[in-house]
């Protein structure tokens, strides 16, 4: 041992060898002192290769790590035991205390803090663990279990608020009542002892031979506490080696409206856009799957991707046939330019915004063919390396698509940025190419448009305007982010791993605010400059919304009410920051190894 030049004690080496887990100061960091001492003599004395050594141990960083380790060795050999098994009888009379206790700010926030919802329910969950009061015991099996049956499983669960997650059936040629499916993540599937296929023999001591499926069904719906089942094992037990697979539904469905769902009340409704996780795929048919936004809970009933599709083309071709409908009526305007901005943003001329209302896109149509109702995503995370994901702004006309995006470039224009269109229409004098527009031949521009590499494009008074995936990808390259808003029709045109677009709706708030918030709004139309808005314009605009949203919400990631302008612009900014910067839902097509998109 070096004495220490400082005179600071150090205990002997015995001291260190009986250190104890349960004295922290005689622990690990009490070491580490004890070697920073030592070593203190060799730097002073400028021993070479120590300087290193002893920047590391006297680090704050390291000497915080032990001290949490020699904390964490303390707790390890201990058994916790708590203090009292009855907290919150001992907070509610605490409480009753206080309350004739004389009222200073202090015995309030006491009160306020022991009478606080989450505070009763946590002392109650203590007092819960603290009694060992875990489950309802079971009752005892009963002893009259007939010689010979020990291919009977009796089986007892106890009823809680969760669903059974199990449904039952006839076999059609024997006439039993069996297990059609268990549920994943029910009571059922939980207890591991039913599966499908079982036989059932008794509930609750009723010998169910004979009776209906709907009869048992109320059985188990009148039975209180515990449900005991005799049934004769399948066999086979079915094993689900399946990956867990994640879907956005492409579709709606509502399991009350659909007469061919083997169970309506295990059926799971989902909307368009809605993440599921499929959780059992062993049924051709009937998929079991559970919403991310309810993590918890049983697993509900969907149709597969084969038999919903089949469904949606059936109910596709038994509809009336429903003609293409157009936005706006295609009257035209003199084109403005756009100067009188504060600096020069590409992408905002009212020409190529008139163009795109009447875009060459397939616009807006019901009566589409219905695609696969499921899309598998993925959580994916940009790459720091990655280029940026591209913004793509959505919403009716007038609604504040324009300004919304002209907001965020302005807020930074050094890190978002529009792309600059293509237009077939001849240069004027003070516009330079590749600024206002990208000016090619109507030939180039066709050729663009059969290589299928324009996002979107339209005519405008004998001209084409559009934007390519070049002029994105270019402003991407350059580690901007690119913001660009499109028809919702063209959104399936963006979709690509290259771009990998977030798509943000921006949808009016209701028509009392909008009168408000829109006094002094200016819409762009085909034929009046600086027109205000009418309360037929705006009711259009609504109608237009819902109807965007019933027929592209799935793809829109994130969606703005566009009320109070600022607060929309908050909300942009930091939703095109998550879009960045956080795990998102993606198609896994994405991310996958293949190529294409
Ligand atoms: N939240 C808001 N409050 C008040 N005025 C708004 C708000 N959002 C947008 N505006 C105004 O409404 C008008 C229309 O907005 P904008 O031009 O951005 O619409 P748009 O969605 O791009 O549609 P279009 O492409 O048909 O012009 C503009 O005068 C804009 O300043």
């Amino acid at each position: 041992m070096i004495p220490s030049d400082k005179g600071a004690d150090i205990p002997n080496t015995e001291d260190l060898t009986r250190s104890t887990p349960s004295n922290p100061e005689n622990g690990l960091s009490q070491t580490l002192r004890l070697v920073l001492q030592e070593l203190n003599l060799f730097y002073s004395r400028d021993v070479s290769g120590l300087c290193l050594l002893y920047d590391l141990l006297h680090s704050p960083w390291l000497q915080a790590l032990l001290k949490v380790y020699d904390s964490l060795q303390e707790f390890k050999g201990k058994k916790l035991l708590p203090a009292t098994s009855r907290a919150q009888a001992l907070s509610h009379e605490v409480v009753e205390v206080l309350h004739a206790a004389p009222g200073s700010p202090e015995t309030q926030e006491l009160r306020q803090i022991l009478q606080a919802p989450h505070f009763e329910a946590l002392l109650r969950a203590h007092d819960t663990v603290a009694q060992r009061d875990f489950e309802p015991l079971l009752p005892p099996l009963p002893d009259n279990i007939p010689e010979g049956e020990e291919a009977m499983r009796i089986v007892c669960l106890v009823k809680n608020q969760q669903p059974l997650g199990a449904t039952i059936k006839r076999h059609e040629m024997t006439g039993d009542l069996l297990v059609a499916r268990v549920i994943r993540g029910g009571l059922a599937e939980r207890s591991g002892l039913l599966y499908a296929g079982d036989k059932l023999v008794e509930v609750n001591g009723v010998a169910v031979e004979g009776l209906d499926p709907e009869q048992v069904i109320h059985i188990l719906a009148m039975s209180r506490g515990t449900i005991m089942f005799k049934v004769v094992p399948v066999s086979d037990p079915p094993v689900n080696s399946q990956k867990m697979v994640y879907v956005r539904a492409m579709t709606e469905y509502w399991p009350q409206e659909d007469p061919t769902i083997p169970c309506t009340e295990a059926g799971l409704p989902f909307q368009k856009g809605d993440i599921l996780q499929v959780v059992d795929q062993t049924d051709a048919l009937w998929w079991q799957a559970r919403k991310i936004s309810d993590p918890g809970t049983c697993a509900g009933l969907i149709p597969s991707s084969h038999l919903l599709t089949r469904k949606r083309r059936e109910f596709w071709w038994s509809q009336p046939y429903q003609p293409h409908t157009h936005l706006k009526s295609p009257t035209y305007k003199e084109e403005l330019v756009g100067y009188g901005q504060k600096f020069f943003i590409a992408g905002f001329r009212r020409s190529m915004r008139l163009c795109r209302r009447k875009s060459l896109l397939p616009a807006l149509c019901p009566g589409r063919c219905p695609r696969a109702p499921y899309e598998e995503v993925v959580r994916h995370q940009r790459h720091l390396s990655d280029t940026h994901r591209l913004i793509v702004l959505v919403g009716p006309s007038g609604v504040g698509v324009n300004e919304l995006r002209r907001q965020l470039i302005e807020v930074n224009p050094d890190r978002f940025q529009s792309a600059v269109p293509h237009t077939t229409r001849s240069k004027k004098s003070y516009e330079v190419d590749g600024r206002e527009y990208h000016y090619v031949s109507k030939e180039a521009f066709e050729s663009l448009v059969c290589s299928h590499r324009m996002l979107e494009y339209g005519e405008y008074k004998g001209h084409f305007y559009g934007t390519s995936m070049d002029a994105v990808q270019a402003v991407l390259n350059e580690g901007k982010i690119c913001v660009m808003d499109l028809e919702p029709q063209g959104i399936q045109v963006a979709r690509t791993r290259e771009l990998k677009p977030y798509v943000i709706f921006i949808k009016p708030s209701n028509l009392s605010s909008m009168k408000q918030s829109r006094k002094n709004a200016k819409i762009i139309t085909d034929y009046f400059v600086d027109m205000k808005f009418k309360d037929e314009d705006l009711q259009e605009m609504e109608d237009l919304a819902q109807k965007m949203e019933t027929q592209f919400g799935q793809f829109f990631d994130h969606v703005i009410v566009n009320d109070i302008l600022q607060d929309a612009c908050a909300q942009l900014v930091s939703a095109v920051q998550k879009a960045q910067e956080e795990p998102q839902w993606v198609p896994a097509t994405w991310v996958s190894s293949e190529t294409g998109s």
